[in-house]
């Protein structure tokens, strides 16, 4: 329980937080969407002054009809020094470096002495996790149907092939870092680990990112190439996709290394194709993993449907006739009765916050 004491400070803070805003051009609401390690995320809305100002802005909330944004607010008094100096620049020029329509876009920041806001395109739909536990509750078995699990997946590749194209690497591929907008497309967001960088085989030594989600060369403190990197942590977004597990979840990095050693398993029925994905990413020699350009003409990321599709306009010049296999072209087997049991955050980076790791 809050005491009156912290109560009423942080009644105060956010009355201040809002005095700031508004001077912005921006109204807060109470409506906290989010929070991170130093930062809380509002539902806000741009001021008819502001959208005067703002031509990008304007633009934009004009196409999604609406005047909300995400108002993300970090604490730059409370955080680590080296999180404003290092990870907050890095944060903010990867997201104006990244193509607006597959990463969250930053439409504007405003800063004093304690805190920085970032007004942020609103993802209304939440992140990937919350849609993960709200389909496995709703389908009553863990994880997405998976050709639901295929469109997605295919928008959060080709979304980190632009990132690992202008030489940015993610290095917190994760559930909660992946938002869906009105229109259930996702957009990459949490970019306060990325980093660039101009030799494309250059080996770095950061520990970044939340364990579960960790390729184990970085687990084991080696150095480590990103994009490599990335490529794990995106076999293990597929694995929860579809199982709504986690492949590997322990807390220590030298358990999760001995668990990774042991081998993957598929506690459930998944289509071959899609284990063969799985297994492809999560290669524990960083160079056997599968690359984005193999990912993305996989097999198993051709939609069912338009394969055969294909084959049979090849074979006989005309569509095929529609069958029930066609209409619900799932190749997950089935649903077992299941515990419901929810894929939950994941665990806090390593040593607290992984702030204060190598450059
Ligand atoms: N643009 C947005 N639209 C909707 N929700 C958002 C947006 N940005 C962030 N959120 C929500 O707020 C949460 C925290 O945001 P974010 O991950 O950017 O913070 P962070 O401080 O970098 O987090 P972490 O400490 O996990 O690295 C997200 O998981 C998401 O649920």
């Amino acid at each position: 329980m809050k005491s009156c004491a912290k109560r009423e400070a942080d009644r105060k803070t956010f009355l201040e937080q809002v005095r700031e805003s508004k001077e912005n051009g921006y109204l807060l609401s109470s409506r906290k969407i989010g929070s991170g390690a130093f930062s809380k995320v509002y539902l806000g809305y741009a001021t008819q002054e502001k959208l005067k100002q703002n031509y990008k802005l304007a633009s934009d909330l004009r196409s999604k009809r609406h005047a909300m944004v995400a108002i993300k607010i970090i604490s730059t008094d409370k955080a680590p020094l080296e999180y404003s100096r290092k990870f907050l620049p890095r944060e903010i020029y990867s997201l104006n470096a990244t193509y607006k329509h597959i990463n969250i876009q930053l439409y504007e920041m405003y800063r004093n002495s304690r805190r920085t806001y970032l007004v942020l395109e609103l993802a209304s739909r939440g992140d990937l996790l919350e849609h993960i536990n709200a389909t496995s509750d709703r389908r009553e078995c863990p994880g997405l149907e998976e050709e639901e699990a295929r469109r997605l997946f295919r928008q959060i590749v080709s979304a980190v092939a632009h990132c690992h194209n202008v030489g940015i690497v993610h290095r917190d591929l994760k559930c909660e870092n992946i938002l869906l907008d009105e229109r259930g497309f996702i957009k990459l967001t949490d970019f306060g680990f990325a980093n660039r960088y101009s030799l494309r085989n250059s080996l770095m030594s950061t520990f970044c990112g939340s364990v579960a989600y960790t390729a184990p060369e970085i687990l084991m403190s080696k150095k480590y190439n990103g994009e490599l990197a990335d490529l794990w942590s995106l076999g293990v977004i597929l694995y929860a996709m579809v199982t709504g597990k986690l492949p590997f979840k322990e807390r220590q990095p030298h358990k999760m290394i001995h668990m990774i050693k042991q081998g993957l398993s598929f506690r459930q029925p998944l289509s071959p194709e899609c284990q063969s994905l799985i297994q492809g990413l999560l290669q524990l020699k960083p160079g056997a993993r599968l690359g984005l350009q193999q990912v993305a003409t996989h097999r198993w990321m051709l939609p069912a449907t338009s394969a055969i599709f294909q084959q049979a306009l090849n074979a006989t010049g005309r569509p095929p006739e529609r069958s029930p296999a066609l209409e619900k072209p799932s190749a997950q087997g089935g649903c077992l009765p299941c515990p419901r049991v929810c894929l939950q955050r994941a665990a806090p980076q390593l040593g607290g916050t992984g702030w204060g790791a190598l450059g």
